[in-house]
């Protein structure tokens, strides 16, 4: 689905990484783990196009996402989702900042739907709502919101235009448990609706329960990705089994 290959950045004299290789398939869950600062946000804006790389590619559907016109990147930019660590929203209703990733109404539309007398939320809003548990929330100003609700609904925004890749960069760091199992129930359902979901964490437990494979990233690029078991029970490189021991110290 996602694929980066080969991809290098720096930042002036500072090398990110160099070479790395990294692929997300429909369905699946991939956690990236590492210590804070070895590159993950930088690896996620890599894979949401919103960066490019100063060497190697990122393909999305097998289709080189550098080489194309601007336009058609841009149509590609928004089948990839992202959250981020810190939830943004607008100075309006939850349910208009969900409905924002949708971009298919209208003021137009809007007085078309009240003519006919329509529901006044898309269906998609409704949905994505309702998979963070905050439908009631709808027509609630996003102001009002407490912190853990405002990643929920950053989520729900992401989810609404049924991206076919999901980023998120540490989205529960800033969150309480009971708002983190919302997300991480949230990241099932994703990975359900067939959607290929990235996760930067530095929390290692998180990526043990919602990830299907994790890659390891420390500082000499990525040591390992496979299967969250073996990451977690078995690991084949002696740096992973360190990080996975807290062996290794930043
Ligand atoms: N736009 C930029 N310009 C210069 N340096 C940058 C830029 N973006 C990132 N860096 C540097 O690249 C390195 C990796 O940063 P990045 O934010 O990707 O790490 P991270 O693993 O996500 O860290 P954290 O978990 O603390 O967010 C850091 O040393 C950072 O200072």
């Amino acid at each position: 689905m996602l694929r980066a290959t080969d991809i290098s950045q720096s930042f002036g004299d500072e090398d990110v990484f160099e070479n790395l290789s990294i692929e997300v398939d429909a369905g699946e869950v991939l956690g990236v783990i590492g210590p804070s600062g070895v590159g993950k946000t930088t690896l996620l804006r890599a894979l949401a196009l919103s960066l490019e790389p100063d060497a190697g590619t990122v393909a999305l559907g097998g289709t080189d996402t550098w080489a194309v016109e601007e336009s058609d990147r841009l149509a590609m930019r928004r089948r990839v989702g992202m959250v981020f660590q810190e939830p943004s929203l607008f100075d309006a209703s939850v349910g208009r900042n969900v409905e924002y990733g949708l971009r298919v109404r209208s003021p137009w539309t809007d007085r078309i739907a009240a003519a006919l007398g329509l529901a006044d939320t898309p269906d998609a809003v409704r949905e994505s709502l309702d998979v963070v548990g905050l439908t009631e929330k709808t027509n609630q100003h996003a102001d009002s919101l407490s912190g853990g609700e405002a990643q929920r609904v950053s989520f729900a925004r992401a989810l609404a235009y049924d991206p076919d890749v999901l980023l998120l960069d540490e989205p529960t760091s800033d969150l309480d448990p009971r708002n983190t199992a919302v997300i991480e129930e949230a990241i099932d359902e994703a990975r359900n609706r067939g959607i290929g979901v990235v996760v930067a964490t530095h929390d290692m437990h998180q990526a043990e329960r919602v990830a299907d494979r994790v890659a390891v990233l420390l500082d000499e690029g990525i040591t390992e990705v496979g299967p969250t078991n073996v990451i977690f029970e078995d690991p084949s490189d002696e740096r992973t089994r360190k990080f996975i021991a807290g062996e290794l110290v930043y």
